[in-house]
């Protein structure tokens, strides 16, 4: 029942690294963000405008608690603000956890989040000026949380391979 549980800023990569990271290693990769969507049958979007952001956090909770209880080996990806509410963050610290964050720069978040926003509801509606501004203080509220994680892997300026690379050694 080993965790392999991937955490960081939105548009780090969780989803991208855990997808090929899962290939390479066969261990199933389960992402948060599908599982609430599948459970609720409702958008992540859908679940923010219908129900509000303290609904979401509840059952974003409620389902990393379950994924992690369950008896299979897994990678999990996080949601990109699961360690920072619910005590989330105590969760990374578990014996049969292993816990990586994705470490992204302001620039590279933001180059990617740019022309990538619209199913992330926190940034959907900011123009670009907003959308830096609002990345640097999140990134900075966050930091205390992502750095709950046992590992750190530095993702700016590498290829995916090169980060799942990064990773494997960390598990080997
Ligand atoms: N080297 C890289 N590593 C990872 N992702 C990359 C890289 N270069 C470009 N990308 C792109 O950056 C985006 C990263 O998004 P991804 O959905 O994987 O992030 P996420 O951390 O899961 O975000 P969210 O928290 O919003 O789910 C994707 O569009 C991916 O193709
Ligand atoms: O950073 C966040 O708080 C979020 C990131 C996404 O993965 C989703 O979990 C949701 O859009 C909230
Ligand atoms: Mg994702």
């Amino acid at each position: 029942m080993k965790k392999i549980v991937l955490l960081g800023y939105m548009g780090c990569g969780k989803s991208t690294i855990a997808q090929n990271l899962s290939k390479i290693t066969n261990i199933p990769f389960l992402d948060l963000d599908k599982c609430i969507e599948e459970r609720a049958n409702l958008s992540i979007n859908e679940i923010f405008e219908k129900h509000g952001e303290v609904h979401f956090r509840k059952l974003e909770h409620q389902m990393f608690v379950e994924l992690l209880e369950s008896s299979d080996n897994n990678i999990i990806g996080l949601g990109g603000g699961t360690p920072c509410y619910a005590n989330n963050h105590e969760l990374l610290k578990g014996d049969d956890v292993t816990s990586i964050y994705l470490k992204a720069s302001i620039d590279t978040l933001y180059n990617r989040l740019v022309h990538n926003k619209s199913k992330r509801p926190l940034i959907a509606n900011m123009n670009e000026e907003e959308m830096k501004e609002f990345i640097a203080k999140h990134l900075f509220d966050r930091s205390y949380y992502y750095n709950q994680a046992k590992h750190k892997v530095s993702v700016d300026d590498k290829s995916v391979e090169e980060t799942v690379q990064d990773i494997l050694e960390i598990l080997a």
